[in-house]
């Protein structure tokens, strides 16, 4: 299935928060597979999850994940988010369709990494960088990088710090292919506030003009 757009909300853990998410208009939801992550959840609620959703694709979020996880994870879930060190070799064994490969932003380097997945036709997801955590640190790319990436590819989803106030004008300024906010959007780690939530999706669907201003 092709989308007009992509709005998606990660860091789900709660059945009944991901239908409302659906129902507001988000076309992935995002759950995170990685046991250090303070929004992991186990294959059981991912599939309760999944079995409540109709209309949007669940996106399993992982960290450098072994070849068995990912193939359990493709059995009950839509789109695998690969977010950690993953190599090209490693994430050629699954179905590039069916893949998200994310990318801490640094530096130049950063930029560089990206390249050979961009030749190859992967979706991509750029992300802020940490030194502690994987991702879920609500910290922003610096936009000079943002604007290098953008040279490179305008198939990439913006991620990183994103939230209810800045999601219109960092789509306007960049022009993703799509968006991804996670934990600005909480009330605590995993938890979202469905205000929020209702209003990100609002202003990124105004942005990407899927509805009048
Ligand atoms: O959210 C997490 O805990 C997480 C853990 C490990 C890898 C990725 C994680 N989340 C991803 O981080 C980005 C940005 O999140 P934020 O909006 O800045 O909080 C997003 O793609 C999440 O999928």
């Amino acid at each position: 299935m092709k989308f007009k757009m992509f709005i998606k909300v990660c860091g789900i853990t709660d059945k009944k928060q991901a239908k409302q998410i659906e129902d507001y208009g988000a076309t992935h939801i995002g759950v995170i597979h990685f046991e250090k992550s303070p929004r992991h959840i186990n294959i059981n609620k991912i599939k309760d999850i999944k079995e409540n959703l109709q209309k949007s694709k669940l996106v399993a979020v992982v960290v450098n994940p072994t070849e068995d996880l990912v193939k359990k994870l493709l059995d009950i879930t839509d789109i695998i988010q690969f977010h950690g060190d993953e190599s090209l070799e490693f994430i050629k064994k699954f179905p590039k369709e069916r893949v998200i490969k994310a990318f801490r932003i640094k530096d130049e380097n950063s930029i560089e990494k990206i390249k050979p997945f961009v030749n190859e036709n992967y979706l991509i997801l750029i992300d802020a960088y940490s030194e502690k955590e994987y991702g879920g640190t609500g910290k922003q790319i610096n936009q000079k990088l943002v604007l290098k990436v953008k040279n490179l590819t305008d198939r990439f989803i913006l991620s990183g710090g994103l939230d209810e106030k800045n999601v219109y004008e960092l789509i306007k300024k960049y022009k993703p292919f799509g968006v991804d906010a996670s934990s600005k959007l909480e009330l605590k780690p995993g938890i979202k506030d469905l205000n929020k939530v209702k209003n990100y999706i609002i202003n990124a669907k105004k942005a990407f003009g899927e509805i009048s201003e």
